[in-house]
């Protein structure tokens, strides 16, 4: 598709987050809690007494393909309808079809200062050779922006959060046109490299981690659910 001035930067992000999925979580990550079929990863990471932890979530959710949970967690419209931990969020530049630049300002979080966040948000699909089905992924990235100004009191997170989503289907029909919903399993892995942007006490904020990750995963995961349940499905 069309250039634009953040392409470059997308296409590095993207690459490595890919790199990144199939890092295993046996070395240096905590499986911090577990929930049906999704696993929650952490691992400890602090920088001049600031917590910088970052999460890795697997996910399988029944019913749904990779495209719908990515469509639903990309498309502006939806978030305020699943997304409760955020005050206001809109929509500052569209760069092209696939990438949007917002602004979102996070609920507080006792005793922290209020957050605020900026991000250019891509997604995008992609075929390896040996799947049958296309891999979709969005990734949301801290950006600065002339329409953002940083203003105090709030704190400006700086984050990279991506989505990474794989379709199963289970027992094929022969017809593709036969594939029912029971058939079908969105795999997902949800990476968040969320830095608070300014001090926070490390122990509040790994359990407002710990308890909201999960919280924002199933919620988003059943919105999606019910949202999908009588529609057609969207490959
Ligand atoms: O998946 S996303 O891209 C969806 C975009 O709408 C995304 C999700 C979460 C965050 C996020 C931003 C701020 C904070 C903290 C930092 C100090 C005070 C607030 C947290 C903490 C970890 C806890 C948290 C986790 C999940 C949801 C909300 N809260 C998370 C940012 C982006």
């Amino acid at each position: 598709g069309e250039k634009h001035r953040l392409s470059a930067e997308i296409e590095r992000i993207v690459q490595g987050h890919l790199k990144y999925k199939y890092e295993d979580v046996s070395d240096g990550w905590d499986l911090i809690h577990q929930e049906g079929e999704m696993k929650v990863y952490r691992r400890e990471v602090e920088e001049n007494g600031l917590v910088l932890d970052p999460m890795k979530i697997f996910h399988t959710i029944k019913g749904v393909t990779g495209h719908e949970i990515c469509h639903y967690f990309w498309e502006f419209q939806y978030r305020m309808e699943w997304e409760t931990t955020l005050d206001s969020t809109k929509i500052i530049e569209v760069l092209d079809p696939q990438t949007v630049v917002f602004y979102q300002v996070h609920k507080r979080v006792w005793p922290a200062a209020q957050r605020d966040s900026c991000f250019w948000s891509h997604i995008r699909s992609f075929t390896s050779s040996d799947e049958d089905q296309p891999t979709w992924l969005v990734v949301n990235y801290t950006t600065s922006h002339l329409l953002a100004p940083i203003k105090s009191p709030q704190v400006r997170i700086v984050a990279n959060v991506a989505l990474i989503c794989e379709t199963v289907i289970n027992e094929p029909p022969l017809n593709p046109k036969d594939i029912k919903r029971e058939n079908i399993e969105c795999k997902l892995t949800y990476v968040a490299f969320v830095n608070p942007g300014g001090w926070v006490p490390s122990a509040a904020l790994r359990s407002v981690a710990k308890r909201e990750y999960p919280r924002f995963l199933k919620r988003f995961s059943s919105y999606v659910l019910e949202q999908t349940r009588d529609k057609p499905i969207l490959f």
